[in-house]
């Protein structure tokens, strides 16, 4: 398939937004210090000493130089001064390097506390978002570019940590300086001004680089899991596909090669070009240093100190120019994480939220639903009426897209009807918290997650806070006959499932199935969903499933969808859905004297089976 032509010409951030992405910072450093007050603190302290000690070093030094000149001309030597001049730089150097030690530990335990933390508030939020957000690309995006540069974001800590520090160094150095030679300051701002223009002429552009390339990004992600997976390598190898997905992968990433090295070498480029000239200020800086020193100005012991002071003074300066920018590229993704965690999401939390009653009464109703996806034209399903009455056991069928799955998404409220209501007990829905009106239900979607954990965890996933009640577990296994499946398992309960980890094993379709009614047995539900939840049971397995489960959820609500009718006749009324509209609904006996589309479809299978 030819892959439609995309222009990938970055968007430039300029420097104005590189600037109003730091507002972020001030709350980041609040996230940060809430994560571990003490070791921010002893951080921030060791710091600021850290940033006193190199011009106190430097000047140390010279005062030792000046004192071996002076100690070469005496003629009755006395080196105590000398010795405890040497101490004191020693004592110093150890100092410096005890804390740059402690700064570097502090620096990683904060970040890594902070990529946790962030990480969990990543997962969290994701869950309380709609689905409506958790379908859309564009979320996806926000989603991946927050999940992104999570070490980038312990990188930007250490920045501004080292920005701040570095003002202080840079502030005690100049003073080193101008006490000495005012004029020189003049040569340092020569240096200096190419590396500013340097970094304002990059600011942003590797970022905005790597944002026009989120989507890129993530069907590079996909392109690679679908090349190297063990749930893709059976039809890869089978249909041959390992080349195509490889070639598809790689012309890709080449276009995102060729942006890259463009920027990486205009960069390296213009940096060494400015390097030079700030490198030409320096040395025009020591010849007059030199020139001073030996016309007798300045003693060695400050020719030492100040092209010591100048050379670092113009590295911490070009280096806290070139921070600057990489701080304001992090930022830029910072802003992207707290965008995405603030995201809003359209949870009903209006102070006239209705409390949930404990039990279902007289049931559900569906009034003149219509429904279309978001950013969708087309009426998934229109003019829905009907009602799910409390202990009923209502079936729905249709073919393929016939809108069965979206009526159950609808009534569990992932998304809200774009026309007519749904009732509970003649109560619009609306008036409940979503979260506390899906706490009713207990669901098996066609699509349920085979999570790569213990059986144990598998069946609890069903009530979380349950994990540790064995008896309510069992219970649950027994019910969706789980319990074969556990008996089979060298390590039962605690059998890690899945091929991902060590030691997992991976089942058959029909005995995950299993698991996943556990699951749904799990929880103590008012109404059970069962979305297509025997299509992989074997027809013995799957007759034993469905009449367990009419019969241990006597007087429950429940909504099975199958396409199976031997399994659909068994629900107390069948509705027929047809390109989104209710076609008929009634009891099997009903709607086979009907002798429409269910009665049609019903012997069309059950000749099959003759
Ligand atoms: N998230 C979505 N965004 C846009 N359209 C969707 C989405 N999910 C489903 N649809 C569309 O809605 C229609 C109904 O889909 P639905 O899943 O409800 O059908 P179904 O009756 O459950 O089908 P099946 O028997 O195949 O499971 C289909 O045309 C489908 O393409």
């Amino acid at each position: 398939m030819p892959r439609k032509k995309k222009s990938i010409e970055p968007n430039k951030i300029n420097l104005r937004e590189s600037f109003a992405s730091l507002k972020f910072v001030p709350r980041f450093f609040k996230e940060i210090r809430k994560v571990n007050p003490l070791l921010f603190h002893s951080n921030v302290i060791c710091r600021v000493i850290n940033a006193s000690l190199p011009v106190l070093i430097l000047y140390v030094g010279k005062l030792i130089i000046d004192e071996v000149v002076v100690q070469i001309a005496a003629e009755e030597k006395n080196l105590d001064h000398l010795w405890i001049l040497v101490a004191a730089e020693f004592g110093l150097a150890i100092l410096s390097d005890l804390i740059s030690r402690g700064i570097s530990l502090s620096d990683a335990l904060l970040g890594d506390q902070y990529s946790i933390d962030t990480s969990v508030r990543i997962i969290k939020k994701t869950s309380e978002l709609n689905l409506d957000q958790l379908e859309d690309s564009e979320f996806y995006d926000k989603l991946e570019r927050a999940r992104q540069q999570t070490t980038g974001r312990v990188a930007l800590m250490s920045n501004i940590f080292t920005q701040g520090e570095d003002v202080v160094v840079i502030l005690s150095l100049l003073g080193g300086v101008v006490a000495y030679e005012p004029c020189l300051i003049i040569l340092l701002l020569v240096s200096i001004i190419p590396t500013i223009i340097n970094e304002i002429k990059f600011s942003g552009t590797s970022y905005s680089l790597a944002r026009s390339w989120t989507q890129e990004r993530r069907e590079l992600d996909y392109l690679r899991y679908a090349g190297a997976s063990d749930v893709t390598a059976k039809e890869v190898k089978l249909f041959g596909l390992s080349g195509y997905l490889a070639q598809r992968f790689k012309s890709l990433s080449d276009k995102y090669y060729t942006q890259s090295r463009k920027l990486a070498r205009q960069r390296a480029g213009w940096g060494s070009f400015f390097n030079i000239i700030g490198t030409s200020a320096y040395y025009g800086a020591y010849i007059y240093i030199i020139f001073r020193t030996v016309a007798g100005v300045f003693s060695i012991g400050t020719l030492v100190f100040l092209s010591g002071a100048f050379n670092r003074l113009r590295s911490k300066l070009q280096g806290f120019f070139t921070r600057f920018t990489a701080i304001t590229e992090s930022a830029l993704y910072l802003q992207d994480y707290f965008e995405f965690i603030d995201l809003s999401f359209a949870e009903n939390a209006s102070a006239e939220c209705l409390p949930l009653p404990d039990k279902v009464s007289s049931g559900f109703e569906f009034k003149n639903v219509g429904f279309k996806y978001p950013k969708s034209e087309k009426w998934v399903v229109r003019n829905i009426n009907f009602k799910l009455k409390a202990g009923e056991k209502l079936a729905f069928v249709g073919e393929n897209g016939a809108g069965k799955t979206t009526l159950i998404k609808l009534l569990l409220r992932f998304y809200e009807p774009t026309e007519g209501e749904i009732l509970l007990d003649g109560i619009p829905v609306k008036q409940y918290k979503p979260s506390e009106y899906q706490q009713y239900f207990g669901v098996i979607f066609q699509d349920f997650v085979k999570f790569e954990l213990t059986l144990r965890e598998n069946i609890a996933m069903g009530e979380i806070e349950e994990i540790k009640n064995q008896k309510r577990i069992d219970s649950a296994a027994q019910k969706s006959l789980a319990q074969e499946v556990v008996s089979e398992l060298p390590l039962g309960y605690n059998q890690q499932l899945g091929k991902r980890f060590k030691n997992g094993k991976d089942l058959s379709g029909g005995q995950w199935q299993k698991i996943a009614i556990a699951r749904a047995y799990m929880k103590d539900a008012e109404v059970l969903i069962l979305d297509e939840p025997t299509s992989a049971l074997d027809a013995r397995a799957e007759t034993e499933a469905f009449q367990r489960f009419i019969q241990l959820t006597e007087g429950k609500t429940a909504v099975i969808i199958s396409h199976r009718f031997s399994t659909v006749r068994i629900a107390d009324r069948i509705m027929v859905l047809k390109d989104g509209a209710v076609l008929e609904i009634g009891t099997h006996e009903e709607l086979m004297q009907n002798d429409k589309l269910y009665a049609e479809l019903f012997n069309l299978q059950a000749a099959g089976y003759k």
